[in-house]
């Protein structure tokens, strides 16, 4: 247990008594990242805003090292804990400077009057993140992710052990998710600040967690390191993905496929293969595809996408059995779609199979455009 910078012990969270998730089992060192995952309404907020103290909890007990939240006056955590829950902040003619100077009033005292030393963390935290060049504009007239990063300048000047965000990314950019991501990283490894958050985008969780809970039900599903939640089956159990798929190694999802019999067989491997199959599910065209290798980047897609993958172990050349089926299926197809340009010693078996298309008189094509 002393191990644990951050725990919670038999943890039931919820609203007017009524428990929404019971027995929450949280672990953390200092300075990992825990990241809560699930669909809609499945709680990750009530979670969050229970062990940030903003929510009474039912039952059970969140410590901070060997104290316990409950035990804390809100000062004391105040220099533990900074949250960043965008519907909480009533701001009525503040400068974005300003906002983010509150985040100094654990230190301040109760006229909150900065001293140099507190000016110096607010300015290091906004060109932190970015935000320097908003410091005089009013808060309520900045867009939404500039917001965003406004408040986690003001949750790293506060100087937590622990920063607690709900969906911090929702409004941000391509490239601002990427860079706040970065900084929780960076301050996780550099600082030793814990990082506890929910996200809906599974990739990022994927990329920054040293530990992700799924919330779905009455109960914890699991909690564990990514590798052991980004599987298939996890995550289309916890998401009910009965219309689509997960890809683990891409940490992406994918559509369902397209109903009835394959129309087309696509000949592809090396990547060659992708364009076209984004091209006939978009048509909604259903196709097979082959002769690929297990560890072919085709192949990842084609199993979401292909009505039927003819495969071949890795690093092997393709054997009889896979070229026998393949040519089965491109027979009952009818038509072929060859994405290889040049053939290597292992995949002999696709451009047999190509050649044997055009001698048996099937359709051959270039491009899903031309059905
Ligand atoms: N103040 C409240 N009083 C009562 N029930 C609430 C309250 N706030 C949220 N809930 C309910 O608690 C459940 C969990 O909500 P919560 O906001 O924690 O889910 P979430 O996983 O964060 O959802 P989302 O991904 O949509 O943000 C939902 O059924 C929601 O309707």
């Amino acid at each position: 247990m002393a191990d644990y910078f951050f725990k919670t012990k038999g943890l039931t969270v919820g609203y007017g008594g009524v428990p929404l998730i019971r027995d929450i089992g949280i672990q953390l060192q200092k300075g990992q990242i825990l990241t809560l995952i699930g669909p809609n309404g499945s709680g990750k907020s009530t979670v969050l805003k229970s062990i940030a103290k903003y929510l009474k909890t039912i039952c059970g007990t969140v410590y901070i090292g060997e104290d316990t939240i409950d035990g804390m006056s809100s000062l004391a955590l105040a220099k533990q804990v900074a949250v960043v829950l965008t519907e909480r902040l009533k701001t009525e003619l503040m400068t974005c400077g300003d906002v983010v100077a509150t985040g100094r009033y654990p230190y301040t005292g109760m006229l909150g009057i900065l001293s140099a030393q507190d000016r110096e963390q607010v300015q290091g935290a906004m060109e932190l993140v970015g935000i320097w060049e908003l410091r005089e504009r009013d808060f309520t007239e900045i867009s939404d992710g500039q917001r965003q990063r406004v408040l986690l300048a003001r949750a790293i000047c506060q100087q937590p052990q622990i920063i607690v965000l709900d969906e911090p990314t929702s409004y941000l950019d391509v490239r601002y998710k990427l860079e706040l991501l970065g900084i929780l990283r960076l301050m996780s490894r550099e600082r030793g600040i814990t990082v506890i958050m929910s996200l809906h985008e599974l990739d990022l969780a994927q990329r920054i967690s040293d530990l992700v809970m799924c919330l779905r039900g009455e109960y914890v599903v699991q909690i564990g390191p990514p590798e052991e939640i980004f599987c298939r089956e996890l995550i289309c159990k916890l998401y009910d993905l009965s219309n689509g798929s997960y890809n683990p190694l891409f940490g992406s999802f994918e559509m369902e496929r397209s109903p009835g019999e394959a129309a087309v067989f696509v000949i592809a491997g090396g990547g060659t293969g992708i364009p076209a199959y984004r091209a006939l599910h978009k048509s909604g065209i259903p196709f097979a595809t082959g002769i690929l290798h297990e560890n072919d980047v085709d192949y990842q897609l084609a199993r979401d996408l292909a009505n039927e993958v003819v495969y071949a172990p890795a690093f092997e050349r393709i054997g009889k059995a896979a070229y026998a089926r393949a040519l089965q299926r491109m027979k009952a197809c009818g038509t072929v779609l060859c994405c290889l340009k040049s053939y290597g010693e292992m995949n002999q078996k696709n451009r047999e199979l190509f050649e044997e298309a055009g001698r048996l008189g099937l359709r051959i094509i270039e491009s899903a455009q031309e059905l």
